[in-house]
């Protein structure tokens, strides 16, 4: 009889939501470095469909528009947490998502529920072909809907001002005003689709606002090692 142990079959899933700007995505990606452990950042799908959206000349405001032009959005994204490139078609669309631009309107297409539908399928397909051992996937509703059975679920928070303070210090040429007020907004709009301030039954909330970098990265891997055995 053969025996095939869980890990070899399904890679093991963290899922990580919180606020814009709470260090999901540089968290997650310095969590899953260290355990050797692949990395998916969904709201790059978002930002990409929303580039794409305006690429083909579609009104984001217009959610049937946004829903036509999903057949044609042939979306490509690694899970090295190294370097993933983030592909639409032929181009290479890694930095242009991270656009001010971009982040402006994405949520007008993240509160489509055919969108919404479309990029879940895609997430856990990409989840389900890792090969490395375990998975770390950061977004809004990855603990929630994406993958609520995750054997890990952290819900990464850090307050309003020391979130805008980060990230602002990340786009030194914008006033730093208009930063803050953009992920206010951005938040206010993703929080009417999806709960993501607030920990649902059985996720381990990590707040970062007294914590350093490296201090919340321990942090998240104490959560994965008091939860499950791990490799890495
Ligand atoms: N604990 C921390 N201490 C200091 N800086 C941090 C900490 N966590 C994250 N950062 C920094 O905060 C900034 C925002 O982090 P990051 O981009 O990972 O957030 P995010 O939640 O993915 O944001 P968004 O949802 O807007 O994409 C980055 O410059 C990151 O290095
Ligand atoms: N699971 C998710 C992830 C993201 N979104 C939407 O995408 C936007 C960009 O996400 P970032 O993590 O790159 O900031 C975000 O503002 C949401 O509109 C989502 O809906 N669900």
């Amino acid at each position: 009889m053969t025996t095939v142990t869980h890990a070899l079959v399904y890679p093991i899933v963290v899922a990580i939501d919180g606020p814009a700007g709470s260090g999901k995505s540089s968290v997650s990606k310095a969590v899953a470095r260290e355990l050797g452990y692949g990395f998916l950042d969904t709201g790059a799908a978002y930002r990409a469909l929303a580039w794409h959206a305006e690429a083909s000349g579609v009104d984001t405001d217009d959610a049937a528009s946004v829903i036509g032009c999903l057949e044609s959005f042939d979306y490509r994204i690694g899970t090295d947490p190294a370097g993933y490139g983030v592909h639409v078609g032929e181009t290479d669309v890694t930095t242009a998502i991270r656009e001010p631009h971009i982040s402006g309107i994405v949520s007008r297409v993240a509160r489509v529920p055919e969108v919404r539908t479309h990029l879940i399928e895609l997430f856990r397909a990409i989840m389900a072909a890792e090969a490395r051992p375990g998975i770390v996937v950061e977004g809004r509703d990855i603990t929630t809907v994406v993958a609520p059975d995750a054997p890990v679920r952290v819900l990464l928070t850090a307050s309003e001002e020391v979130r805008m303070a980060r990230r602002s210090a990340e786009l030194a040429d914008v006033p730093a005003e208009a930063t803050a007020e953009q992920l206010r907004a951005r938040d206010r709009a993703d929080s009417k689709v999806v709960d993501f301030m607030t920990a649902a039954d059985g996720v381990v909330t990590v707040d970062s606002t007294e914590l350093d970098f490296d201090q919340t990265v321990d942090a998240v891997i104490a959560v994965i090692r008091g939860s499950q055995p791990v490799t890495g």
